[in-house]
């Protein structure tokens, strides 16, 4: 533990400080005393528990404070270097005194994964403009990366600078998810390797299983208790189930799996064929996995609020073509782009936090990836899959129950579920559910692949 000891002319009363706080948490009336802090102490990241411990030491003109930091590990201390926040946001600033943002929420800290990625590219800057949590919320936002990105993510960081963001307060950067997600309220998960060429999907669940593994027992250490997690990275059902079983401490039902692209691409298609904007189409069902076996529900899905199948009166279409044009939109966007979809992917994220902060309109839902325990439709428990979903704006959701099945429906959605059991055998050894026995059905396919 390394100590040192700062002296400055305090005047007026001071809020006793003591115990393991960042820098930047310190309360104090005498702001020289808290700037010459912040000054000294911002390379060292927050989860670095500096002890700080502030008394009056000279009558009321002086404050002295301790401020003791853990050495660093020999192999760590690259880390030590390296700078948490980036260039403009480690600036400070009194907010209080800005009359404009007196009226500002509490800041909430987002972490990104894969930041330096193709749908991190658009949805940052999302985030940051405002138009996903409000234009009363300042934002921190910590992406993560790695080695082979390091640079990338400081180009990100300094785009983000040049855009003036004023409710990005905060930016940083760090390959180490147990640092990034020190106190974060949302996760966003997008960093997974792409399924290269001649690699077995087995072998995706397993290099992606093992990311999310870590990531989750990071998320549990040092993650707000009440984080929501949304995984993007595909396999994403399957990846968001290893991560929530990496997280005991954090409530299963906080994780999601993206299926919000999909519920998009499928009110899209039924109104192009029913000739009605796409504003016009609700109740838009995706169940199960984030795969070709995905099931676009047109049973309970509306136009105009009027069940879809009484305004698209062709089964066979609604039941073959629409269908699997939903299942492998991904596909087809990669043939024709070179590379998966990004931009509909950060406005499908936004959706899907949208979804959970605002309240749900009357009668309507939106769709997600999420844990089955207590689904009162009977699909198996214990895995991630897509099912109708309402909220109260409050971050957390309900699942609905009024909504019918068929005999065309529930065959769909076995499939679906068979795939996900599938896929939960082949990473039972990330999971803490003994050896892996992985025996994928034939035509597992993630949206993206033909
Ligand atoms: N659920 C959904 O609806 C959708 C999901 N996706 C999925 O989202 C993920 C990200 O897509 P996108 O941003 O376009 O991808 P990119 O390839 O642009 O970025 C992915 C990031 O993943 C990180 N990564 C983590 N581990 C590895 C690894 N072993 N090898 C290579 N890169 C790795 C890399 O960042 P770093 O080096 O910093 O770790 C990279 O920047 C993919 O898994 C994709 O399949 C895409 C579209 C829709
Ligand atoms: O398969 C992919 O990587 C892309 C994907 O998920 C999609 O477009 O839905």
């Amino acid at each position: 533990m390394a100590v040192a000891e700062l002296t400055s002319p305090a005047t007026g009363a001071y809020t006793k400080t003591t115990g393991r706080l960042h820098p930047s948490q310190l309360s104090l009336s005498s702001t020289r005393l808290s700037d010459q802090l912040r000054r000294s102490f911002r390379p060292i990241p927050r989860s670095r528990n500096v002890k700080i411990t502030c008394s009056v030491k000279y009558g009321l003109f002086f404050l002295c404070c301790q401020v003791q930091v853990p050495t660093v590990p020999a192999e760590r201390e690259e880390l030590k270097s390296k700078p948490e926040c980036y260039g403009v946001f480690c600036l400070t600033y009194d907010l209080k005194a800005e009359e404009e943002t007196r009226s500002w929420k509490k800041l909430i800290n987002i972490a990104v994964s894969g930041a330096a990625g193709m749908i991190s590219n658009h949805l940052l800057f999302k985030l940051a403009s405002g138009e996903v949590f409000g234009p009363d919320q300042p934002i921190a936002l910590k992406l993560l990366g790695s080695e082979r990105s390091r640079q990338a993510l400081e180009g990100v960081a300094m785009e983000l600078e040049d855009s003036l963001f004023p409710l990005l307060r905060e930016v940083s950067i760090g390959i180490d998810p147990y640092e990034v997600f020190q106190d974060v309220e949302w996760a966003l998960l997008i960093g997974a390797k792409p399924r290269g060429p001649g690699m077995e999907r087995a072998d995706l669940l397993d290099i992606n299983g093992q990311i999310f593994a870590e990531q989750g027992k990071a998320l549990n250490a040092v993650a707000s208790r009440n984080v929501k997690v949304i995984v993007v990275g595909n396999p994403c059902n399957t990846n968001a189930l290893i991560c929530l079983k990496n997280a005991p401490n954090i409530p299963a039902k906080n994780f999601h799996a993206l299926t919000r692209l999909d519920e998009n691409r499928a009110k899209c298609q039924l109104a192009l064929k029913a000739g009605v904007f796409y504003d016009k189409v609700s109740n838009m069902t995706i169940w199960g996995n984030h795969s070709t076996t995905q099931v676009p529900d047109f049973l309970n899905a509306r136009i105009n609020g009027v069940p879809v199948t009484e305004v698209i009166k062709d089964r066979k279409w609604l039941e073959e073509e629409f269908t699997e044009t939903v299942q492998k939109r991904g596909g087809l966007l990669i043939q024709k782009w070179g590379r998966s979809s990004a931009a509909s992917t950060a406005v499908s994220i936004v959706d899907a936090i949208k979804s959970l902060v605002t309240p749900t309109p009357e009668g309507d839902w939106f769709s997600s990836g999420v844990y089955t325990n207590g689904n009162p439709y009977g699909i198996t428990q214990d895995i991630v899959f897509s099912m109708p979903c309402r909220s109260k704006g409050d971050g957390d959701y309900e699942l609905v129950k009024d909504v019918i099945f068929d005999d065309y429906l529930w065959k769909r959605i076995s499939k679906s579920e068979a795939e996900l059991l599938a896929e939960k055998r082949c990473v039972a050894h990330l999971t803490g559910e003994g050896i892996a026995f992985c025996d994928l059905p034939e035509d597992t396919m993630l949206p993206g692949e033909m």
